[in-house]
């Protein structure tokens, strides 16, 4: 499980550049997407190859009784709750104020690791200025821009400290069973996940076997369906009653990106008879983002007429246009309707996300992809593409090697993007393509 940093702090000190400073778009296909990370709260970073998830607090007033602040204060409380460290941001120019102070006492008294960072503190002298912070009782005080990016690294540094460790182990745990499907239903609340589930579990078909090993804190269902075997990753507490299974906790963001992290291949569900909402936008989003390979099914199908059905349609085309490579699926969780196609497009996706590429057919398809169409000149620049090997599985990424390379275009990409995955019939996973410009940009005018 990836570790979870909440940013917590009054309005104003900087909280949204820190957040966009730490999870800035790590791949310019997903960047692509205009509007995708705009209104995000939740998002991935990494330092080095510890990843981890951030979530950006609204203004924080802990006392608040009225008006919009209850609300924020209310989900703020939530996110720390989840979270595994808590950055507690204050403003080194304006000093320690009484909301800082009542911010402090609150996570004084919760106790959780905190890491207390003095933003705007760029050509500051450290000392004298920052002293004041210390009356807050949370240790010594960080001084960070997060406006031209200093003292960024140092933060992450310490508020990972001990965590990343328990994070590598996670991983060896995760490489288990090459052969198991892990898989998690991801939905906002309500769109009908318990349903879902409890309609696959109790199929004749669906056997449950022993997982050794289960990975730490993730509760995991494994089950087997016409001999593939699956592991179900949980996105709410899931807790056996009887012969059921029954959400004991409401909805979690966290958990939902923890779940979908742990994935191979995420199931999302939309609810019909609500279309897709914001929050739907947002989750998809972050699948796309993780590069796990994803399935969508709106559900409750049976709940809506033709006219709805067709106006459904449409908004899917246009709000979730960037996860067009996604099987989508009209269902019925509780008429048991649709539901075969759905194992279908799963199990593709999963051998679409693991989808072994050899370099000589890689290469081989991109020279001829070139030969159809060559990229536009840049000024005096010809990207020269030159050749590509496989760079990574879950989501595949494909590396392009040659000169110039900087100066292709999107548009490009994506006509290379569409004869590999027509090549290699990858459908339900995202395709990342890196381009790996040679040292020597001069090496090859042409
Ligand atoms: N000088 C300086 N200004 C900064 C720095 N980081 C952020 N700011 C400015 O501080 C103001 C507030 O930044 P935001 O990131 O919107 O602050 P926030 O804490 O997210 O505010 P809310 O969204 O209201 O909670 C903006 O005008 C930023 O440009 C910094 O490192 N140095
Ligand atoms: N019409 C219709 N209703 C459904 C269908 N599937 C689920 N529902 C209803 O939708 C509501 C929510 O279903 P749940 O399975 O509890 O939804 P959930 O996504 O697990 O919700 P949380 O536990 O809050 O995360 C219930 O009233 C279900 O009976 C369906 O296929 N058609």
């Amino acid at each position: 499980m990836k570790p979870v940093v909440a940013l917590v702090g009054r309005p104003n000190v900087g909280k949204s550049t820190l957040f966009n400073r730490l999870t800035k778009s790590r791949d310019a296909i997903v960047a692509d997407f205009a509007g995708l990370t705009r209104d995000r709260h939740y998002g991935n970073a990494r330092l080095g190859k510890h990843e981890f998830i951030v979530i950006d607090t609204g203004g924080f007033e802990p006392t608040a009784e009225s008006g919009i602040y209850v609300e924020m204060a209310k989900q703020t409380r939530q996110a720390v709750a989840e979270a595994d460290v808590v950055v507690f941001v204050v403003d080194a120019r304006a000093g320690v104020s009484a909301q800082d102070h009542d911010i402090g006492a609150y996570l004084r008294k919760l106790g959780k690791p905190t890491v207390l960072v003095a933003n705007k503190a760029e050509g500051m002298t450290e000392g004298a200025q920052l002293a004041e912070f210390f009356e807050l009782g949370l240790g010594d005080v960080l001084p960070v821009s997060a406006a031209h990016g200093q003292g960024v690294r140092s933060l992450i540094e310490e508020a990972l400290g001990a965590l990343v460790l328990a994070d590598a182990e996670d991983e060896e745990g995760a490489q288990a069973d090459p052969g198991v499907i892990k898989l998690a239903v991801a939905g906002r609340p309500n769109v009908g996940k318990s349903t879902l589930i409890n309609t696959w579990l109790g199929e004749e078909r669906l056997v449950a076997f022993d997982l050794p090993g289960t990975t730490r804190d993730a509760i995991t269902v494994p089950f087997e369906r016409a001999g593939q075997k699956y592991e179900l990753i949980d996105t709410a507490g899931l807790r056996r009653k009887g012969k059921v299974f029954e959400a004991i906790e409401k909805f979690s963001v966290v958990k939902t990106l923890q779940a979908i992290e742990s994935a191979n291949v995420v199931l999302l569900l939309l609810d019909a008879t609500q279309g897709v909402t914001d929050q739907d936008a947002h989750i998809a989003g972050y699948i796309l983002e993780s590069g796990r390979a994803v399935v969508l099914a709106v559900n409750k199908w049976d709940a809506v007429d033709a006219y709805e059905r067709e106006q459904l349609q449409r908004q899917i085309e246009s709000r979730l246009a960037f996860l067009k490579f996604a099987p989508l699926h009209m269902i019925s969780a509780r008429k048991r309707q649709g539901l075969g196609p759905v194992w279908t497009s799963i199990a593709e996706a999963f051998r679409s996300a693991m989808c072994k590429m050899p370099t000589p057919k890689l290469t081989r398809l991109l020279q001829e992809a070139v030969q159809f169409q060559s990229p536009k000149r840049a000024g005096m620049f010809r990207p020269k593409l030159r050749y590509a090997h496989q760079g990574g599985m879950n989501p595949p990424v494909i590396v392009i090697h040659g000169n110039s390379l900087e100066h292709v275009t999107d548009a490009y990409k994506r006509f290379l993007e569409g004869r590999f995955r027509k090549e290699f019939k990858l459908i339900g996973t995202p395709l990342r393509i890196e381009m790996k410009t040679s040292a020597n940009p001069y090496s090859d005018k042409d």
